[in-house]
C-alpha cells in the first residue's frame, strides 16, 4: 500500500478506468481510498463503483479536501474549465497528476495555485492489464519524494520511465499512441488471414502470440531490431517478399510519419489550450 494516500480521478473515461483497474488489481491503493468523478454521467460512476469497489462520486458531491492526490483524466479541451472550477479549493499539500496528452506541466501550474506540485504522466491503455509503458515528467515544484511516490503508483500498471518534460511529445508519439499502431497492423494482418480461410478466433491467437514473441525477443535478445529482422529474412524467401512490399508501399515512411504527426499533435494541444485559456480570460497561478 502506498502510504494510505487517497486519490481522485477527475474524468471517468477509458483511461481512468484502465488505471483504476490496474491499481485495484495490484492492490496498491485500497479501493475505498480511490474516488472517481465525471462531468454528468452518474450511471458510468455507478458502473465503475460496482465493478472495482471504488467510490464513484457525482461532481457536485466530491469533497476534494478528502484526497491527497488529484489525477486529471478529462480530455485536454476540458482541462481549463475543470481546473477553474476546483482551483480555489485545491490544498497546498495535494499532488496533481495529469494524464492529459500534450498538456505541459507549466500550463497546469498556471491553472492551479502557485507552488502546487504537478507531475505530467503519459500511460497507455495497456494499464488495464498492468502492461503500460508510462512516462513521468515532474513540474517545477515537485519534490523527489512525490515523484518517487508517483513512480511507485504507476509501476502497478506497468513499466515507468522518468523523463524530461520536453521528451513527453515523442514519448506520446511512440508509447501513448503506440498500441494503436500495433492494433492497426494486427487489423490488416487479421483481415488477410481470415480471407485466406483461417477463423477469426484462431487468427487473433496466432497474431497475439506472434506480437508477444517479437516483443519478448526485443526485450530479451541483445541484437538490434534490424538484425532480428534480418535473421528472419532468407534470400528470396517469404519474408523478403513481404518486406519488399512494405518498402514498395512506403510502410517505413508511413510509420515514421505516424510517430512524427502524433508527436506534433501533442505539441499543438498545449498551444491550442493556451489560446483558449487566453480567450477565456482565466486568471493564472493564484497565490496560495
Ligand atoms: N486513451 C488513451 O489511450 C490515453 C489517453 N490519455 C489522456 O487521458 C485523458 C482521458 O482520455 P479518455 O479516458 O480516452 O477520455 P474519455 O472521453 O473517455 O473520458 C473523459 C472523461 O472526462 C470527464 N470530464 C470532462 N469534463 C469534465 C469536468 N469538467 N469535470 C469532471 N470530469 C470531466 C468526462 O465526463 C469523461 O468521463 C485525455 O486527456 C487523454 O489525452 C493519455 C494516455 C493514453
Ligand atoms: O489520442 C490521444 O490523444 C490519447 C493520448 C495518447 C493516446 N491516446
Amino acid at each position: 500500500m502506498l502510504d494510505n494516500k487517497k486519490i481522485v480521478f477527475i474524468g471517468a473515461g477509458a483511461m481512468a478506468e484502465a488505471m483504476i483497474s490496474g491499481i485495484v488489481a495490484a492492490q496498491t491503493i485500497s479501493p475505498e481510498h480511490i474516488f472517481v468523478t465525471n462531468r454528468t454521467n452518474t450511471s458510468r460512476l455507478k458502473q465503475l463503483q460496482d465493478q472495482y469497489g471504488i467510490n464513484g462520486i457525482p461532481n457536485g458531491e466530491l469533497q476534494l479536501d478528502q484526497v491527497d492526490v488529484i489525477i486529471l483524466a478529462m480530455k485536454p479541451k476540458d482541462a481549463a474549465t475543470s481546473l477553474q472550477s476546483i482551483r480555489q479549493i485545491i490544498k497546498p499539500h495535494q499532488l496533481i497528476l495529469s494524464v492529459l496528452a500534450g498538456v505541459t506541466t507549466s500550463l497546469i501550474e498556471h491553472l492551479v495555485p502557485a507552488g502546487q506540485q504537478v507531475i505530467r504522466v503519459m500511460p497507455n491503455t495497456s494499464s488495464k492489464i498492468g502492461e503500460s509503458a508510462t512516462a513521468l515528467a515532474k513540474g517545477q515544484h515537485t519534490t523527489k519524494q512525490n515523484l518517487s511516490w508517483a513512480k511507485h503508483l504507476f509501476e502497478c500498471i506497468g513499466e515507468v520511465y522518468v523523463i524530461r518534460e520536453e521528451q513527453m511529445d515523442i514519448f506520446t508519439g511512440i508509447a501513448g499512441s503506440g498500441p494503436a499502431y500495433f492494433y492497426f497492423l494486427i487489423e490488416h494482418m487479421e483481415k488477410e488471414a481470415v480471407k485466406a480461410g483461417l477463423t477469426k478466433g484462431t487468427v487473433r491467437e496466432i497474431l497475439a502470440q506472434t506480437l508477444l514473441g517479437a516483443a519478448k525477443m526485443i526485450q530479451e535478445q541483445e541484437e538490434s531490431p534490424a538484425i532480428l529482422r534480418q535473421n528472419i529474412t532468407s534470400p528470396n524467401g517469404t519474408t523478403a517478399a513481404g518486406l519488399l512490399a512494405l518498402r514498395e508501399y512506403c510502410g517505413g515512411e508511413a510509420i515514421t510519419q505516424a510517430v512524427h504527426q502524433a508527436s506534433n499533435r501533442s505539441k499543438e494541444i498545449s498551444r491550442q489550450l493556451e489560446n483558449s485559456i487566453q480567450n477565456m480570460n482565466i486568471p493564472t497561478a493564484i497565490e496560495i
